[in-house]
């Protein structure tokens, strides 16, 4: 567990919730600092979009809470707790043929809601956050006609021209090529630098080792393991979450990469009959 004593600017306390006679949170704690990048790690179906959509407030929990810099977040108004927190949520779909940068002005109804035409510094921060990610080209493009790819980078850019100093993201980085994947990651990193606090689930354990200051495991409804990447994401850890078996390798820039055995064995089956080993 982690020994960093700072405040949590967003924690959930022992969150329990039930989709139907499913209990999907079985008493879920975790926090988030100023400053770092959290990856939550997790099966399918072990309830990480769940556990966001309490930590928004978009869902109440059936027990626990969920604490806003150190209040309850129902003590806060929805533009507040909009000014504060920004969602990448995992599906969306536009019921309009909006622009894509329609799309990351809605990150803005935050500060100028519903009724108040965008503000010169509204169409500046949309702007910025089209560049940051390197999809002003798609701006005027529709919503709805552009890739899934696209798509998720428009979320992505919507969360930033938000503003909101911490966000959360669900698997932002599904279906990004891997450019748009490298970008995303080293922009994470530097909105970390200048503050932010993000959330992010991830199915790719690299890429928590890689980016993450902290990795938070939920497993059967609890929060099974929590400190320092290397830590927690161990063959071990992966055995548990998803039932393989991997080879934990560290390469030559002494990044660690793990292997599938399975892998390792259908290699080494194809070695004899290889040309080399013909030889
Ligand atoms: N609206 C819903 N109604 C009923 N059950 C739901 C609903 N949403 C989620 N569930 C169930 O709750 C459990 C947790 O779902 P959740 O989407 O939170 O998991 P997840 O960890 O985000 O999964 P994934 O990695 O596949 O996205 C799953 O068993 C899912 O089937």
């Amino acid at each position: 567990m982690t020994t960093d004593r700072r405040p949590y600017r967003l924690e959930g306390r022992d969150l329990r919730f039930s989709h139907g006679a499913k209990a999907v949170l079985r008493g879920a704690s975790l926090g988030l600092r100023e400053g770092e990048v959290v990856a939550l790690l997790g099966a399918n179906g072990a309830g990480k979009s769940t556990l966001f959509r309490l930590l928004l407030g978009l869902s109440r929990p059936s027990g626990g809470e969920v604490l806003l810099d150190g209040s309850s977040l129902r003590a806060f108004t929805a533009r507040q707790v909009a000014q504060s927190l920004a969602y990448v949520p995992q599906n969306h779909s536009a019921p309009f043929p909006y622009r894509v940068s329609d799309i990351v002005m809605l990150g803005r109804l935050a500060h100028s809601g519903l009724f108040r035409a965008p503000s010169q510094s509204d169409r500046e921060n949309v702007e910025r956050a089209l560049a940051q990610l390197e999809i002003a080209h798609l701006a005027e493009r529709r919503y709805t006609e552009v890739s899934g790819g696209e798509r998720q980078l428009a979320l992505i850019a919507r969360a930033l021209a938000q503003g909101a100093p911490t966000l959360i993201m669900d698997e932002p980085l599904r279906g990004l090529d891997f450019g748009y994947e490298q970008r995303v990651l080293l922009h994470m990193r530097e909105l970390a630098r200048t503050g932010r606090a993000i959330l992010v689930s991830t199915h790719n354990p690299e890429h928590a080792l890689s980016f993450a200051d902290r990795v938070v495991v939920l497993c059967e409804g609890r929060i099974t393991a929590d400190g320092p990447p290397r830590a927690v994401v161990t063959s071990e850890t992966l055995r548990g979450l998803y039932g393989v078996e991997v080879v934990a390798v560290d390469d030559l820039s002494g990044a660690r990469r793990f292997i599938p055995c399975a892998a390792l064995r259908r290699e080494s089956d194809q070695l004899p009959s290889s040309p080399l080993s013909r030889g």
